[in-house]
């Protein structure tokens, strides 16, 4: 199977340095989010990915060979990034079939992936005349077109309506079902929080994170359980005793910090007391994701020690 490994890659324009020593791995069978923020370097580790930027330094490889060595590139890597727009004035049918040309996929492959993306009906169209959303279908059909083993997207839902939010989540998790290799950046957190399996987020060109979304978010979101009793002093007292620490609301809804939801059911029902409500207060993306940046912040914003003359 195909996978993209990032190897020591540093890129500079000038003196900005884009990406900083970044090593990585994007493994098949699995939809790996790609994060960070405004800035973090993102878009520019797909560019040298694609072999659309030449890195200062390191290497960055799919399948092990180069983006700009592979022949018919499009039947090994697909990839949607936010400027790559076809010539307005060719109709999406067009645009598809030179692409297929140039890369020896038959012209059948073009009318299903026109199905395949909802654009069967407009194929005919000019593309000037889409929409933010069937351009970004568009764009996805053109990564799907060589049937791709790797597939890599910037910001895929960007400009979809809800409809087709949930299909893009679809068709991500189809890809990996299917042992694909899959990358997609995105700003939208609980989006992400949807599709990935895995995550590598990125701050200032530096790897922060490449771990699974589940571990990512456990290290980061302290676990808590909300519940409801009709003897509030009695549970105060039981979790006190237990060294838990807890909060009751103007309603009465109770929050149990740093506990599992298995623990506080089954010291509750061994202590006899009457339980209304019990869940488990899952952490999100935003939240884990929101604590990695601020730390990454305080971290960077620590100010630099004057260089002796
Ligand atoms: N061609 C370029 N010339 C100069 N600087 C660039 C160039 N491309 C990117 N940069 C700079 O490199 C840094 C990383 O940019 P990049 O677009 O890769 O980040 P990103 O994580 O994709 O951000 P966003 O989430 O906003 O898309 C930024 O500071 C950006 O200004």
């Amino acid at each position: 199977m195909t996978s993209i490994d990032v190897q020591d890659l540093t890129k500079e324009f000038g003196s900005k340095r884009a990406v900083d020593h970044l090593t990585f791995s994007v493994l098949p069978g699995r939809v790996t989010g790609f994060l960070g923020p405004n800035g973090a370097g993102k878009s520019t580790t797909l560019r040298l990915v694609l072999g659309l930027d030449r890195p200062t330094s390191g290497t960055a490889t799919v399948g092990g060979r180069a983006y700009a060595t592979l022949d018919e590139p499009l039947r090994h890597v697909g990839a949607l990034l936010d400027a790559q727009a076809p010539h307005g004035s060719r109709t999406a049918r067009d645009h598809l079939r030179a692409l297929a040309v140039s890369n020896r996929i038959g012209p059948g492959r073009v009318d299903e992936v026109l199905e395949e993306t909802g654009l069967a009906s407009v194929a005919r169209r000019r593309v000037k005349t889409y929409s933010l959303g069937m351009r970004q279908r568009l764009g996805i059909a053109a990564a799907l077109l060589g049937d791709p083993p790797v597939v890599l997207l910037d910001e895929p839902s960007n400009g979809l309506d809800p409809e087709g939010i949930i299909w893009i989540r679809e068709v991500l998790r189809r890809l990996a079902r299917e042992g694909r290799t899959v990358l997609v950046s995105s700003h939208l957190m609980n989006e992400t929080a949807s599709f990935a399996d895995h995550l590598v987020v990125l701050g200032r060109g530096r790897l922060l994170a490449d771990t699974p979304m589940r571990d990512f978010i456990e290290a980061r979101v302290e676990p808590r359980v909300r519940m409801r009793t009709t003897d509030g002093p009695a549970l105060r007292g039981l979790l006190a005793r237990h060294g838990y620490e807890a909060s009751e609301d103007d309603e009465g809804r109770w929050t149990v910090h740093r506990a599992r939801v298995e623990d506080i059911g089954t010291l509750a029902s061994g202590a006899g007391l009457p339980i209304l409500e019990l869940a488990a207060e899952e952490g999100t993306l935003e939240q884990a994701y929101l604590d990695l940046t601020a730390s990454e912040a305080e971290f960077t914003t620590t100010p630099v020690q004057p260089q002796e003359a």
